[in-house]
């Protein structure tokens, strides 16, 4: 018999709950254990037969009016009117007392008076066997009572007037069991067992509604939310219990409260529960239980932050974490216990449960995000802020040192020169912020983090050198940032300066100059000798012009850090750009993952300034920890808004530490591809040599089809640096090591951006790999290698081993750990792992053919003489196309 189906799948297939699944499925005397039991062709033929039929039957359900009488109403599948009969059967039905945390339920009401009135107790008619006949549809010929007494006898009756009390049509929280379920499971057992003997007395009586209403195992079955959260209370009391004093039962018992706070009903029966004692409980279970209607898939919502602890979310949902962790391992997950998975994650394997996830959490936005949008008409120009690339001693500092001096603001003139890492220059045409920083890290690292403060690059290369490793690492740069280029020829004082073939050599790499019928602006200067110094600065006011950059200053201040620090005597300072609004000495602001108040503001010459506004470089003093470079500044209300941002996300970042995740790898793009959303595979090259740098990139490019497209984002020689794995975070991309390999620091560097980096030193594994990879043909087959047979000759039963099977090895050798089938009359009767492989009394690592061995299954003992055992090895092996 094969295995075709999981108890939890057909569940999903008929739309009814596990627990209700199961139910039927013994009824059946089909014997599951949990949800994820495996069913069998006709297994799930019956199951689906019985489903069928007992979903036109009327289903009956027990309720505990008060103590020692239970009222057992026949009703019906079919949705009733709501508002009449809840009217009606309020009103006429004073006798039953709902609970003070809900509401009266009609459907309860209703019958429990006619059927207390019931004097004589009949057996139910052919309708409660034949229940096809039932008329469905009107109100009046609904439920049918039965009143027990606990105390023993049963009685069932179709009695006509109870039939005509409508019904209301159960809610998906009638079916959630109360306080108290132990008792009435006891009770409805007793009940049981006395209606049996009594029955056997009066008539057969097949009871299959019984059946649907009994409690399954909340421990084995999949909980439906309100057991798990009964069983949650009983967890969290007997979790204080055990761990009175610690934190961990805190947390536990926050997060219970957190799961009833989003479940409100049950807070309202633990609470029925507290003030009423045990003798509330009867009252609680008037609640009508109807099992056959599977819960509002509202009621199933989880809430959870950026990412859960796999423990916390098993115990919001009341199962075992190890069942958990099992569907999670059959979704490629490895996870422990203790490892958080993200929303997202948790979300897909909550849904395998029946459970929603919504995701929650501080919204930091509410206390960041403008009131309102920046009107055209608050908007003023402001500045362009200006990134120097370019080559090695290509005169980036020398350019920019010539700026500075010749062009800082008269007022300033005098003072000295600060190194905040932007200066801010003032020209007859109008202001320039420059960012004095490693361009890779001025705005890759920025952009990595989601920011963007560049407006413009000047790539300078010197007219005597030509284009260069790192000027086409900047120009990868910019274009990834999308960030507009002017070109500065540095040097054309220099003797053998050739301008003109800088500008072809950048011409194949797209930046053409105007005068050629391209977009890119170039200028010939001389940082030495101060040649067209001013027609660059004006050049580049113009390009900035176009870009027709603007924004509000009077709003809060937005910047984000250019770089950051610990001084000695003033604490954490950075130096912030601001971007947006205006900032103030006093303001309480918020920083990555850092808060403050701004204590002083400096500017690049050092001055104390009360506020400072778009497109300033500034210093602050005063955070509270030293932020990153591309870290948002934002100015907020208060500081107690600032910590409170603060701590939410430093509480963030901790779950994703937990959740630590690559940010982009192979694997991740073959699943991405098979929902057919990433197209684009970025790529950074690194490789030894120019040569096999072309035929890597030659041979990459050619992989590019219609449907997967390579983007080579940048590509060089030497080393892979840290500019290297900031490119690739800040675009997603998977950097290609080709014959080089990355110092410890740059391997740090890559695994905090989590950034995946693959070796190779021959070409075509590398282009294999990555077509494997475009082609979604990377996942591995699993193939099995044959290892040998032996025969059993003798099995031994040794006490609390188990049986241990005397063999011969008659083929190849048999492997401690190796996998094993047993195989009887051919036939695989097991299949699992060697416990054991023993030569006389030691233990070996394998035994040859031609040698007898000792062994045992590992959880197996039905091993006979005469069966074989084969060996056996599953190796991975990659696919090919
Ligand atoms: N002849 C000449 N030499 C220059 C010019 N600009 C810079 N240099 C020289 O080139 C050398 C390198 O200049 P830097 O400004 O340090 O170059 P860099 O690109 O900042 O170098 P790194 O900081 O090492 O990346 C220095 O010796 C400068 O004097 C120029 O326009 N003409």
């Amino acid at each position: 018999m094969t295995t075709k189906m999981r108890v939890r799948e057909l569940s999903g297939e008929l739309g009814i709950s596990n627990k209700e699944l199961i139910h039927l499925l013994r009824k059946l005397n089909i014997n599951v254990k949990s949800h994820m039991s495996g069913l069998t062709d006709e297994e799930t033929e019956m199951a689906r037969k019985e489903f069928n039929k007992a979903s036109h039957e009327p289903s009956i359900e027990d309720k505990r009016v008060r103590s020692g009488v239970i009222v057992r109403r026949k009703k019906k599948p079919v949705r009733q009117p709501k508002a009449e009969p809840a009217d009606t059967a309020v009103q006429e039905e004073p006798p039953v007392q709902p609970t003070s945390s809900q509401s009266p339920t009609p459907s309860t009401a209703a019958p429990v008076s006619d059927a207390d009135d019931e004097a004589t107790p009949s057996i139910p008619t052919a309708e409660t066997e034949q229940p096809e006949d039932a008329a469905p549809e009107t109100a009046t010929d609904a439920p049918r009572d039965v009143t027990e007494e606990v105390t023993g006898e049963v009685t069932e009756d179709a009695d006509a007037s109870v039939a005509k009390a409508p019904v209301q049509e159960p809610s998906g929280e009638a079916s959630q069991p109360e306080s108290g379920e132990d008792d009435e499971k006891k009770a409805t057992e007793k009940k049981r067992g006395k209606r049996k003997k009594s029955k056997k007395k009066k008539a057969p009586q097949p009871a299959p509604q019984v059946k649907i209403i009994s409690r399954p195992d909340p421990a084995k079955e999949q909980p439906a939310p309100q057991p798990a959260s009964t069983s949650q209370d009983k967890k969290k009391k007997s979790f204080k219990k055990k761990h009175r004093r610690t934190v961990e039962a805190d947390e536990l018992y926050r997060k219970v409260r957190q799961a009833e706070t989003s479940r409100p009903e049950l807070v309202g029966s633990r609470k029925g529960r507290g003030k009423r004692g045990r003798r509330g409980r009867d009252q609680v279970q008037t609640k009508p239980m109807v099992t056959t209607q599977p819960i509002k898939a509202a009621k199933r919502k989880i809430r959870i932050d950026e990412a859960i602890r796999i423990a916390d979310l098993a115990q919001q949902m009341g199962i075992k974490a190890q069942d958990l962790i099992k569907n999670l391992i059959g979704m490629g997950v490895m996870a422990t216990i203790n490892q958080s998975i993200d929303a997202d994650t948790a979300a897909i394997i909550a849904a395998d449960f029946g459970y929603d996830v919504e995701k929650i959490g501080f919204s930091e936005k509410e206390f960041l995000a403008p009131v309102h949008e920046d009107k055209e008409e608050d908007l003023r120009p402001r500045p362009p802020v200006v990134t120097i690339m370019g080559h090695v001693d290509h005169g980036k500092t020398s350019l920019l040192d010539v700026i500075r001096k010749s062009h800082i603001t008269s007022g300033e003139a005098g003072g000295i020169t600060q190194h905040i890492g932007a200066y801010h220059v003032t020209t007859p045409r109008g202001e320039i912020v420059f960012l004095d920083t490693p361009g890779h890290e001025a705005f890759t690292a920025m952009r990595a983090r989601g920011a963007q403060v560049t407006d413009l690059v000047i790539l300078v290369v010197a007219a005597d050198d030509g284009v260069m490793d790192q000027t086409r690492e900047a120009i990868n740069h910019s274009k990834a940032a999308g960030v507009p280029i002017v070109v500065a020829v540095n040097k054309i004082d220099k003797e053998g300066a050739d301008p003109d073939r800088v500008k072809r050599e950048l011409a194949e790499h797209g930046l053409v100059p105007e005068e050629w019928g391209g977009d890119t602006i170039f200028a010939n200067v001389s940082a030495k000798k101060k040649i067209g110094i001013d027609e660059l600065l004006e050049l580049v006011l113009l390009q900035a012009e176009v870009l027709e950059l603007k924004a509000n200053p009077n709003r809060r201040g937005v910047g984000h850090i250019v770089e950051a620090r610990l001084d000695k005597g003033r604490g954490a300072v950075a130096t912030v750009l601001i971007q947006a609004g205006t900032i103030h000495k006093g303001d309480a602001f918020t920083c990555g993952l850092h808060a403050g108040k701004i204590r002083a503001i400096l500017n690049d010459q050092g001055k104390m300034l009360k506020e400072a506004g778009p497109a300033m470089p500034v210093e602050v003093q005063g955070f509270d920890g030293v932020p990153d470079a591309g870290d948002e500044f934002v100015v907020v209300a208060d500081e107690k808004v600032a910590r409170k941002i603060s701590d939410s996300r430093k509480g963030k970042q901790r779950e994703k530490e937990l959740a630590k995740e690559t940010k982009f790898t192979l694997d991740k793009f073959l699943a991405a591809k098979a929902g057919e959303k990433v197209k684009v595979l970025n790529l950074v090259v690194k490789s030894d040599v120019q040569g096999s740098q072309e035929a890597i990139i030659d041979a990459l490019n050619k992989l590019s089809g219609d449907e997967v497209r390579i983007e080579i984002i940048h590509s060089g020689t030497g080393a892979i640096t840290e500019s290297d794995i900031l490119l690739a975070s800040a675009s997603n991309a998977i950097i290609i090591g080709f014959n080089v390999r990355p110092t410890a620091k740059v391997k740090d560097v890559a695994e905090q951006e989590k950034v995946e980096i693959r070796f190779y030193n021959i070409i075509y594994k590398l282009v294999a790999e990555i077509k494997d990879a475009m082609s979604g043909m990377l996942a591995p087959t699993i193939k099995e290698v044959y290892i040998g047979q032996a025969e059993v000759r003798q099995t031994f039963n040794v006490p609390k081993v188990g049986t241990v099977a005397g063999c011969a090895v008659i083929d190849g050798k048999l492997v401690r750990n190796a996998m094993v089938r047993l195989l009887r009359d051919g036939v695989v009767i097991y299949t699992g792992k060697l416990n054991s492989l023993k030569r006389f009394k030691d233990d070996v690592r394998e035994v040859q053919k031609g040698f007898e061995c000792g062994t045992g299954l590992e959880r197996f003992n039905d091993i006979k003489e005469g069966d074989i055992i084969e060996a056996f090895e599953e190796v991975e092996e990659k696919r090919t196309l």
